[in-house]
């Protein structure tokens, strides 16, 4: 079969040169006018004319898509899901605009078509200059575009070509008609590496076939095949009776069907348009066709899921939303040094030698009132830490905690905790910083001025500093003193919080030290190694509140 003609030789796309295929039937000659492109694309190879222009080595290539599409003024499919998916991909999304839709989550209120030549030139802007790793296609609304697009792409040939064949948006417009259909069959498919139609789009380019079960979707795969494109994806979302979610994918050998629960959501506005753009940026990233797939159907089940509840607008078709990775963090509340007041830190043998759990201790830390809680359990397991971690996180988000993991930066990203507690034979906090990103709060422990100095290059929110006293608590600690506090304080450009040692009879000593970037104390056993948690807490809280009394 024509296609198995090509093989690519090079698998990584961030070399200077993009991907050679290489013909490897004596017979090419015959492939050549079904995938013209790819021989275009060897040919300027041979020609050179993909050389990359001189480039300076430390600059880095980004995998880059060029969706080909329509504007959705709602914002949940077209050209916006196609920028949203690539970026939570991590992929560059450049856009050629065909069409311009008044929508919204009731439906399609207008549709301007852009001019033909407009399109071309757009095309021409990108690939020219900017030659993108894969091209995707969406809604292609006249034969005269999908023409444009098939030549340009020929002038300029790329990785692959992702096609979904939109023609009716889900509230039933049509968007591209059937006059299309002919330049689809003839001209596009045969260049793509995948089509990604839906049942009546798949019924569409085999002129009106029913399509009911799965063994219809597996015939319209590879009657779709037989029209040219490498791979085919049929998208069985609207099979009706069928509980699951089922896709055929065919790539002229085998068969594999995808299933995934269906999740219960008005918010679907946009699946094809996320699907279709996750393959393509998932491909510009290097993966082969299967896993691409595999990957897209994945992400767009995780953002059905999180996007199930949302409401937009007051249609009966909603958006989803893509961005969920950013999402969790812009919904937490930012950190307030204040925070550090009450800074109650568990004990994992403290909570042993009471015989409470972790969570009744955090419950009761929060419940005596205090303003931020770390999680320090130096003897459990991490599988067990973890989910107490997930625990305790509930409770602190319902009661405006914030809740952090000392030094295991693997369990505070796993249960998605506000950040972490990291010492000086920790991990670095700019490696921290750079693996929690930027809204996690770091604090980083602190003896001198030195380190406090360091804390802060790297991006630290606060430093806890200490032993001020004595403690049983952590062997082997130097005592810093008050003095040595005050030192660290003065020169300390992070807000502070005091440890070791501090307890209901020296905390307002502490606190009167008089500095003002000395926001609280952080205290272990006068908490945890008493009998009720509560009471410590209240007591103390009291304590530090008329320490602030009396300095004011
Ligand atoms: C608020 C606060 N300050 C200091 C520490 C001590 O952290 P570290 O130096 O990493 O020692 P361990 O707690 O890991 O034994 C802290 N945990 N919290
Ligand atoms: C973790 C830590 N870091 C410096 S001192 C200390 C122990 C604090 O515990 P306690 O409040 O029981 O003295
Ligand atoms: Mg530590």
């Amino acid at each position: 079969m024509a296609h198995l003609c090509f093989q690519v030789l090079s698998t990584s796309f961030f070399t200077p040169k993009p991907q050679i295929p290489v013909l490897l039937s004596p017979g090419a000659a015959c492939i050549k006018s079904i995938h013209q492109y790819r021989y275009l694309y060897l040919k300027a190879m041979q020609d050179d004319k993909f050389s990359t222009p001189p480039c300076d080595e430390s600059k880095v290539r980004v995998p880059h898509v060029l969706t080909v599409a329509g504007s959705d003024s709602g914002g949940g499919a077209g050209i916006q899901a196609d920028i949203k998916a690539c970026a939570a991909r991590g992929v560059y999304c450049s856009t050629v605009i065909t069409a311009v839709t008044a929508q919204n989550t009731v439906g399609v209120q207008g549709v301007n078509i852009v001019p033909e030549d407009f399109v071309a030139e757009q095309l021409r802007s990108v690939l020219s200059d900017m030659p993108p790793n894969v091209v995707k296609t969406g809604m292609l609304p006249s034969t005269g575009i999908v023409k444009t697009l098939c030549q340009s792409l020929k002038e300029f040939p790329v990785q692959a070509l992702v096609v979904d064949p939109v023609m009716v948006s889900t509230s039933g417009h049509t968007l591209a008609g059937p006059s299309i259909l002919d330049s689809f069959r003839e001209e596009l498919l045969p260049m793509a590496d995948i089509v990604t139609p839906n049942l009546k789009e798949a019924s569409a380019l085999l002129g009106g076939v029913p399509l009911e079960t799965i063994a219809d979707m597996r015939s319209a795969a590879k009657a779709i095949h037989d029209i040219g494109p490498r791979n085919v994806l049929v998208k069985g979302g609207d099979l009706p009776a069928s509980l699951d979610a089922v896709d055929v994918f065919y790539d002229g050998n085998d068969f594999y069907e995808f299933r995934s629960s269906r999740i219960m959501t008005p918010n679907t506005h946009g699946t094809g348009c996320t699907l279709a753009s996750t393959v393509a940026a998932e491909l510009a990233k290097g993966s082969q066709m299967l896993s691409a797939v595999k990957v897209a159907k994945r992400y767009v089940e995780a953002v059905l899921s999180y996007s199930k509840n949302i409401a937009i607008g007051g249609g009966c078709q909603g958006p989803m939303d893509h961005l969920l990775k950013l999402k969790s963090n812009v919904e937490r509340r930012p950190f307030d040094p204040c925070d550090l007041f009450l800074y109650a830190v568990t004990d994992s043998r403290m909570n042993k030698k009471w015989g409470r759990s972790i969570v009744d201790a955090v419950k009761a830390a929060i419940e005596g009132g205090a303003s931020i809680i770390q999680l320090r359990e130096k003897e459990v397991d991490t599988g067990d830490f973890l989910e107490a971690a997930k625990a305790c996180l509930k409770i602190c988000r319902v009661h405006g905690v914030p809740l952090l993991i000392n030094d295991r930066i693997d369990v505070a990203l796993a249960s998605d905790a506000d950040g972490v507690h990291i010492g000086q034979s920790d991990m670095p906090a700019h490696v921290a910083r750079a693996l929690l990103g930027p809204d996690k709060i770091i604090g980083v422990s602190c003896k001198t001025p030195e380190h406090a100095q360091q804390a802060w290059v790297d991006g630290a929110d606060y430093i806890g500093s200490g032993g001020v006293y004595p403690t049983n608590t952590k062997e082997n600690n130097k005592t810093i003193g008050l003095d040595g506090l005050k030192t660290v304080c003065v020169s300390s450009k992070l807000p502070v919080v005091a440890i070791g040692g501090i307890g209901m009879s020296n905390a307002q000593a502490v606190m009167r030290l008089g500095v003002p970037n000395l926001k609280g104390v952080a205290v272990v056993s006068a908490l945890f190694d008493r009998e009720c948690v509560t009471t410590e807490t209240r007591k103390l809280l009291e304590v530090l509140k008329e320490s602030t009394k009396i300095a004011n």
